[in-house]
């Protein structure tokens, strides 16, 4: 599969502070790559390098097989860029604006503006320095997918929308994905990205802490779990399982509670030599997972959810 993005050994230092460490990365034509960290991890500094907004200290970058720096004028053809920071001129309404984007990209259907704005919820009369901030970051959502790129670079494209926008906005990379768009986007929210990226890296101070498919992660993540039996089992059953120091069987013999990680076979053969009345067990929880790489990250924000044991 041909690589859409491909980031060899690229490091960006500013000053003596760190931004981006060796990384090393391709993204695939066609998939949608989730590109996760706390703040401050450097997700921001690796979209500039890609669009050429901020040059590397070492290191490269390909992006559609072009280099960011000579060949800027075409990648800003092919590429829908949503800035994390997206600032617009206030004093156009959201109409103008757009169209006048729209004729700098060569021309975008009308009907195909109108359709993402309305989708979204975008009032396109309003004046744009007037609109609230999640209004504002609808607009950049549609400058960015308007005219349908081959790869749309999107640094935290779901911030200040309300959880019904949220999920228009999911549904559109799901729509760009299925049409063949390739999506590189960048969130600290666990389950935006987990509901629609195919792959997901996971960044800390500075570099890659992890890289993997959704399906993989969600198969080494934990997962609750609640066993009743009908007749008692005797103590120590579930001592030899991975993970048992998880587990806990009560005083009757009855009842086993705990998380698991990974995959559930070893437990469901020792559950299949007793009789089991009831089991309950949750999707595993990326979220936790990813709290996991977040602590010990310098600016790492404090969560309330428990890294994963
Ligand atoms: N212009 C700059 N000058 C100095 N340091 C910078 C600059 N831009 C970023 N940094 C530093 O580089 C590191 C990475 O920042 P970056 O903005 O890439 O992180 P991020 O993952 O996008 O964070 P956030 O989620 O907060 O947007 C941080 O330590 C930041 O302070």
């Amino acid at each position: 599969m041909e690589n859409v993005i491909e980031l060899r050994e690229l490091t960006k230092t500013y000053g003596t502070r760190r931004g981006l460490v060796d990384l090393t990365l391709d993204v695939r034509q066609g998939e949608v790559f989730g590109y996760l960290g706390p703040n401050g991890a450097g997700k921001s500094t690796t979209i500039r390098l890609l669009l050429d907004l901020i040059r590397p200290t070492s290191g490269r970058a390909t992006v559609l097989g072009l280099r960011p720096l000579e060949d800027g004028v075409e990648l800003r053809r092919r590429v829908g860029y949503l800035a994390g920071d997206f600032v617009c001129d206030g004093r156009q309404n959201v109409r103008s604006y757009l169209r006048f984007l729209a004729a700098l990209r060569g021309g975008v259907p009308e009907a195909r503006i109108d359709e993402f704005a309305e989708r979204l919820g975008l009032d396109q009369t309003a004046k744009i320095k007037k609109l609230s901030k999640g209004n504002r970051q609808k607009v950049g959502l549609v400058q960015a997918f308007m005219h349908e790129p081959e790869l749309l670079v999107l640094d935290e494209p779901s911030s200040g929308l309300d959880p019904l926008v949220q999920q228009t906005f999911l549904d559109m990379v799901a729509e760009a994905r299925d049409a063949g768009q390739t999506v590189f986007m960048s969130s600290h929210i666990m389950s935006e990205v987990e509901a629609v990226a195919d792959r997901v890296g996971i960044i800390r101070d500075g570099r890659l802490a992890a890289l993997d498919t959704v399906a993989n992660l969600r198969t080494g993540a934990v997962r609750d779990i609640e066993v009743t039996f009908g007749t008692p089992v005797p103590p120590g059953t579930f001592a030899s399982l991975p993970g048992a120091d998880r587990l806990s069987l009560d005083a009757a013999g009855t009842t086993l509670t705990g998380q698991i990680s990974g995959s559930p076979d070893a437990l469901i053969k020792v559950l299949a030599q007793h009789t089991v009345t009831s089991l309950r067990a949750t999707e595993p929880a990326l979220e936790e997972l990813f709290h996991s790489y977040y602590a010990g990250a310098q600016d790492a924000p404090r969560t309330k959810t428990a890294p994963a044991a």
